[in-house]
């Protein structure tokens, strides 16, 4: 396992630095280390992460749904090719998306379709704070919120994600 660094270092590294390690606490997005970076220096992990979903809270509505659409469709197409980032790849496996039956994974496949078709980006959920049955039940629920509703819940899921991927960066 990697070692962790101390907010102390996180303080001293420079911006290319900065992203290689932060670029993907929200997946695929660098912009967000880019611009979190500039709130230097940071009191502790919890600021760090407070930083992160401030980032979030900051964007449009247009912006949030761009870095919903950035994640992958859970136990997808980019998960059967094995081309998940691996901190992606980490949180399916724990929530044992990467071992489905064949109808959990064609009920998932069914219903994320669905779903993208209602809201426009895929169903997003903190897949470490999950597993498989509780997946497929908040893919269900969800599906009946407002696209207002799910903008929210999708980014308050987003946000866990990013901090337990930092949490996994710093001590
Ligand atoms: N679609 C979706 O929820 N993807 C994400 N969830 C998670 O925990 N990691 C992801 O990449």
């Amino acid at each position: 396992m990697n070692s962790k660094i101390d907010i102390s270092e996180v303080n001293t590294i420079d911006g290319e630095q900065f992203e290689w390690m932060f670029g993907n606490v929200i997946e695929l997005c660098t912009d967000a280390s880019a611009q979190v970076y500039k709130d230097k220096p940071f009191n502790d992990v919890e600021d760090l992460c407070d930083k992160f979903h401030s980032y979030l809270d900051g964007l449009s509505e247009k912006g949030k749904v761009v870095v919903l659409n950035l994640h992958p469709d859970l136990a997808g197409r980019l998960s059967s090719a094995g081309h998940l980032t691996k901190e992606s790849a980490g949180e399916q496996l724990s929530a044992g998306l990467l071992d489905l039956t064949t109808e959990q994974r064609d009920t998932i496949h069914y219903h994320n379709e669905k779903y993208k078709i209602k809201f426009g980006f895929p169903f997003i959920i903190c897949a470490r704070e999950n597993k498989v049955q509780s997946i497929i039940e908040g893919l269900l629920k969800r599906y009946h919120n407002t696209r207002q509703q799910e903008i929210d819940t999708a980014i308050n899921e987003v946000k866990k994600i990013c901090k337990l991927r930092i949490l996994d960066i710093v001590q």
